[in-house]
């Protein structure tokens, strides 16, 4: 099973209602999706979005990282070489990790479609249904809570509410959301980066005043603020996760070492894939420290996976925030993970399970 060809396209999905949050407002899913190809007539499938904001990537960034640095380095390669592969995807070049990402799920795709099982049981198997929360985007205070009383009704048991645009106003979007669905939901906010540190220590105290309980807060401070974290982690007691301050390994070995927050957010497109996310898992296993899986707003391909290595890992990787093709409009993927709103069921196919996504778009050439 050697590596033949490495194909790119764009797949372009709309949303159902508009995805807000402290750092942009977006409608489309728009994924660059790799399908590597391998000389017995097997297709391995990754995908990654452009989250510019927080990866630093771009469309054109990932399609030149996988065509001109990563591809180069696989062609010919045989996917039985599964470690080697994957530091070749690692030390083609510094960051894109959302390229390394797209390139990464399509080798433990093919890795799992050489042994003939789901990659989740190769990873160490587990459970095959995990259940997701749905985000609340930022937004007028009554949309946000019919938004949420929606989300409880078709089934979800935790909100991810976005807040860090006014912290008076994040206080209000809160505590009317907690009074709307309190005892339905958990509820989990995301400032993405929005407060300082002593507004964050002032709204979280103020709703525990107030009997609002949070499950935990998101990134309530800008990402390089790791003193800032810190000192929110220090005062509140609501649980703080980090999750644009931590990308890779050894910037959650720092965290774990500075104790400046409780819990770490590992999405596929900061870790640069599977490879560098087992190994988060595998560090805050050691330390007693639970994760989240999330995601980006990114299509099926790259959240199967994700769900892959979340059941696989489940004994660390305890909260799951992979609602990317829930909020999409459709799905046009075909695979064999079934997300059904809340819940996402993994299936028995090998590998992450697609077979094919109809539709892409050219990318540009060069
Ligand atoms: C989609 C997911 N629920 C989410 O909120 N992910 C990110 C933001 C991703 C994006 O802007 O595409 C997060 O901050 O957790
Ligand atoms: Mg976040």
């Amino acid at each position: 099973m050697k590596i033949s060809t490495i194909e790119l396209g764009m797949l372009r999905v709309p949303l159902k209602t508009p995805f807000k949050t402290a750092l942009r407002s977006v409608d489309h899913v728009e994924d660059i999706i790799v399908r590597v190809r391998t000389d017995d007539g097997a297709s391995g499938w990754g995908g990654a979005p452009a989250t510019a904001v927080i990866t630093g990537d771009t469309h054109g960034s990932i399609i030149d990282a996988i065509r001109h640095y990563i591809a180069p380095k696989l062609i010919g390669r045989d996917i039985a070489d599964h470690n080697r592969n994957i530091a070749l995807v690692q030390s083609a070049l510094e960051r894109n990790t959302s390229a390394k990402a797209a390139v990464e799920i399509a080798l433990y795709d093919l890795f799992g479609q050489l042994h003939g099982a789901p990659t989740y049981q190769l990873l160490g198997g587990g459970d095959p249904v995990v259940s997701t929360d749905i985000t609340i985007s930022v937004d007028y205070i009554d949309k946000m809570v019919a938004d949420s009383i929606n989300a409880v009704e078709r089934g979800f048991s935790a909100l991810k509410i976005k807040v860090g645009k006014d912290i008076g106003v994040d206080i209000e979007r809160v505590r009317a959301i907690h009074a709307a669905v309190e005892g339905r939901a958990l509820l989990r906010l995301d400032a993405n980066q929005g407060w300082t540190a002593k507004q964050a220590v002032f709204a979280l105290q103020a709703l525990e005043d107030a009997g609002v309980h949070l499950e935990l807060v998101e990134q309530p401070v800008k990402a390089r603020d790791l003193s800032g974290l810190k000192f929110v982690t220090e005062r509140v007691h609501t649980p703080v996760m980090a999750d644009e301050s931590v990308f890779g390994p050894s910037e959650v070995i720092e965290l774990i070492r500075m104790r400046a927050a409780d819990i770490i957010n590992i999405k596929l497109m900061k870790t640069g894939g599977l490879s560098g996310a087992i190994q988060i898992a595998d560090i805050a296993a050691v330390h007693g420290m639970e994760c989240m899986m999330g995601c980006m707003l990114e299509s099926s391909v790259s959240v199967a996976a994700a769900a892959h290595l979340a059941a696989a890992k489940s004994q660390v990787i305890t909260k799951i925030d992979l609602d990317g093709p829930s909020l999409c409009a459709n799905d046009p993927v075909i695979g064999d993970t079934v997300f059904n709103e809340a819940e996402i069921t993994l299936g028995t196919r090998s590998g992450f399970g697609v077979t094919d996504v109809p539709g892409l778009l050219p990318v540009r050439s060069d």
